[in-house]
């Protein structure tokens, strides 16, 4: 009767209710950790199976945390916020791949109002609210108020403007999104469909969806959660299209949230993975004649007066791209996050993990001393602090140019829009990549939920199509590199990211001087094969349009994009090295912190010309002989990196609740969180699985009985 009756009842209430039977039945393990209870997970939890790893470490890595983290003030803040959110059970996490999206939904708004609570309640900073954000580690509509929505109606609305709208938003009175991209159009923003025209009869837009094809299509937030929205538009007026601007519009209604009249909208339906990014109610938004006051289009930019006349400020066009390019340096701040995360997960899980080698009795070896898993895990280690440094530095830029927009100074634009765009492309597609390769890094066991790889690869995956496809991105930079290239001739010297490519006559013909493998541990060394690099890639793609002659130059871009698209990116990977290596000229304070990111530095710049070593070969940077020996010394640093993994990893200060991962525990006691892990699977909540009755048991039956005949 208990084997074949009742599939429904749960293992937990047999357990309490029939011991010794539960017991037969319960995997033996699980029998002990329950028996023994919360004390005997006490103490396992203190035995920390990464000592060993620990003590080889050669630098302070409370000093480390520091260098990461940007200052002790900050190590001391995220260490608060991380901690808070980690002890409060609201925030749980590890159960989020098991709810359906209705759940996950309502779980992220719980999560939301809750984190929100928290900030009121402790008076947190707003340093302090962003961080307590983070580590609650759920995408929802928060991030789009607060990192779009708001940001927007700063940077183009007028002071007016932002004095009426934006106390509103953030006391939350209002929750806003931004609605730009459409079903038929994302990244050509100039091909938007959606209109609002100015009726100058009663002083309002009317903001209406033509087609199909001009429903607004993909904003976070949009879905379910959001009462306004800024939304892009053509602004015609006195029968002329001006173009794309900015419009706030409200969405639904501020009493029961139903949709004001004329707008239709809804959630687009789910994404890639289970939980992950379905925490978010991307939306679809259409409307129909919807009509908004004057004053309700955003006018730091561009205005319409009260007679219909359109009036643009003396400012460039492109300001109105400036939520974009703010989002932008931000992912590059993030993307340093997502991939430390996959990285602390696997390093920590393969000095833990072992395999082979124990023919004598002895013990096996750690898979993390596998030359191959070294030369696989290390540079992705490399890339995290290497991206940590140089979105600091991006977020110096930003600010910088935001001060000089401010004054009327334009002429950095150019310099942000380059840097944020290429930086955003080649640091997300790395992480999204990276993570993919952590997973493999951790063999089977990375391919479970309970490793954190699978989620977090499906919430960081879509990084490298929002905010610009990164494809797209980097044709920008390459425009950019290429009309640079074309004013060399004149004389006309770059400046910022780009001063390098004034050095043309020497680079273009300089020879590497190395000679032993140790001549690229000199940091000239390598920002010589650097610039080099790019600068020859970045000309002849220049000549090869040109020589097009009988082509337009457009039509010669476009032949060459693929091309193009290289130079892009060996021009971005100089900007990283280049960050790198100013970082570690500056003073870094602790016991041999300055000698790790030396280390580390090296280790990126070198992989990266090991793996693009056709490029610098093509251009004549190098010779092939120079090539082998940077992968010998690649090979070295790999060594003197080994020692210090676990703690490097441990430099970026992280919760076990933050890397949700059983994989990456801090004590690394991996096995017994991973087979408790494995019995909270819904599937396990009954012994004999629902669907015996009505699949398996007529088929083995209907198989015995064809037996039982022969
Ligand atoms: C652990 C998990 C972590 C997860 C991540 C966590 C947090 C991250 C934070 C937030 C993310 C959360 C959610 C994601 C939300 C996503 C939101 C969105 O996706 S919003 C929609 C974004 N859409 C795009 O990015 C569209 C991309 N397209 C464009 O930007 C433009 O269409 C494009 C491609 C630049 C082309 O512009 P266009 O005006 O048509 O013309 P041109 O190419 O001819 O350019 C004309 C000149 O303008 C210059 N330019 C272009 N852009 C800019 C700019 N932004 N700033 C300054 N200047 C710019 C360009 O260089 C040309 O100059 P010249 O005339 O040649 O001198
Ligand atoms: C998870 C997620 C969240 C999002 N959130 C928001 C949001 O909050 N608000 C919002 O407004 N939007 C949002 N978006 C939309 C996002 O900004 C767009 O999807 C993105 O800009 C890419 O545009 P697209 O979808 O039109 O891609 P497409 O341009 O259609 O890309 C398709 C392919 O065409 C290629 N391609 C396109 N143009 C060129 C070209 N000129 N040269 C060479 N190749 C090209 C691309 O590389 C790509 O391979 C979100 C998207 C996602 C996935």
């Amino acid at each position: 009767m208990w084997r074949g009756g009742s599939n429904t009842r749960t293992c937990k209430r047999r357990f309490f209710s029939s011991p010794t039977r539960s017991r037969h039945h319960r995997p033996p393990y699980i029998c002990r950790l329950h028996s023994r209870g919360s004390q005997h997970l006490k103490a396992m939890a203190e035995v920390d199976h990464l000592a060993a790893e620990r003590a080889t470490a050669r630098f302070d890595v409370e000093e480390m945390k520091v260098a990461w983290a940007g200052s002790r003030h900050a190590v001391h803040v995220a260490d608060r916020m991380a901690r808070l959110v980690a002890s409060d059970p609201v925030f749980r996490k590890d159960n989020r791949t098991m709810l359906s999206r209705k759940e996950l939904f309502k779980d992220t708004l719980r999560k939301a109002a809750h984190a929100w609570k928290r900030i009121v309640e402790l008076r947190l900073t707003e340093e302090e609210a962003d961080l307590l954000r983070q580590y609650v580690d759920q995408p929802g509509y928060v991030d789009l108020h607060w990192g779009m929505f708001v940001p927007a109606i700063k940077g183009q609305g007028t002071e007016e403007q932002q004095h009426k709208w934006l106390p509103l938003a953030y006391k939350f009175q209002i929750i806003g999104c931004y609605a730009q991209t459409e079903l038929g159009h994302g990244s050509n923003v100039q091909g938007l469909e959606t209109t609002a025209t100015f009726d100058p009869k009663t002083d309002e837009f009317v903001i209406h969806s033509p087609t199909l094809t001009s429903s607004k299509w993909w904003p976070g937030g949009l879905g379910k959660a959001s009462t306004h929205a800024v939304v892009y538009a053509r602004l015609i007026t006195e029968g002329k299209d001006y173009g794309i601007h900015g419009f706030i519009v409200q969405l639904r209604s501020l009493e029961d949230h139903s949709p004001l009249p004329g707008v239709t909208l809804g959630d687009i339906g789910g994404k890639f993975g289970s939980g992950a990014y379905n925490s978010m109610d991307n939306g679809v938004l259409r409307f129909d004649h919807v009509r908004i006051p004057r004053d309700q289009m955003l006018m730091r930019l561009s205005q319409v007066t009260r007679e219909g006349k359109y009036v643009h400020s003396n400012v460039p066009k492109q300001l109105l791209y400036g939520t974009m390019v703010y989002v932008r340096q931000s992912i590059v701040a993030d993307a340093s996050k997502a991939l430390s995360r996959a990285v602390c997960i696997a390093v920590r899980y393969s000095a833990v993990r072992k395999q082979f080698g124990s023919q004598d009795g002895g013990p096996e070896t750690q898979v993390l001393n596998y030359k191959t898993q070294q030369s696989r895990l290390f540079p992705l280690l490399a890339s995290a602090y290497a991206f940590r440094f140089v979105g600091d530095w991006l977020n110096w830029l930003y600010t910088d140019v935001t001060q000089k927009l401010e004054a009327k100074d334009f002429s950095t634009l150019q310099e942000a829009h380059a840097c944020t765009a290429g930086l955003k492309a080649v640091t997300t597609s790395v992480t999204a990549d990276a993570i993919e390769e952590c997973r493999k890094l951790c063999g089977g066991h990375g391919y479970l939920n309970s490793s954190g790889l699978p989620e977090l690869f499906a919430v960081y995956v879509p990084a490298c199509t929002y905010e610009g496809d990164n494809v797209v991105l980097l044709l920008q930079v390459a425009r950019i590199l290429m009309k640079t290239v074309s004013q060399l001739a004149s004389g006309k010297q770059p400046v910022g990211t780009m001063a390098y490519m004034g050095k043309v006559q020497y680079l273009m013909q300089c020879k590497s001087a190395v000679s032993s493998a140790e001549d690229w541990l000199n940091p000239d060394a390598i920002q010589e094969a650097f610039e080099a690099r790019a600068l020859r890639m970045a000309v002849n793609c220049a000549q090869n349009i040109s020589q097009a002659a009988s082509q337009e130059e457009a039509a010669g871009f476009y032949e060459r994009s693929p091309d193009l698209l290289e130079a892009a990116v060996a021009h971005i990977q100089l900007i990283i090295v280049t960050k790198f290596i100013e970082k570690v000229h500056q003073e870094i304070p602790g016991h041999g912190v300055k000698e790790q990111l030396q280390a580390l530095c090296n280790v990126y710049a070198l992989y990266i010309l090991h793996k693009h070593l056709g490029d610098f070969l093509a251009t004549g940077c190098i010779t092939p002989r120079q090539g082998a020996l940077a992968n010998e010394q690649l090979g070295k640093l790999y060594a003197q990196v080994r020692p210090n993994a676990v703690a490097l990893v441990d430099a970026f200060n992280y919760t076990d609740h933050y890397l949700g991962s059983v994989l990456g525990r801090y004590d690394g006691d991996v096995y017994p969180a991973l087979y408790e892990e494995a019995w909270k699977d819904p599937l396990n909540e009954t012994v004999v699985p629902e669907g015996y009755h009505e699949y398996l048991r007529p088929l083995i039956k209907q198989q015995q009985l064809k037996l039982s005949r022969l």
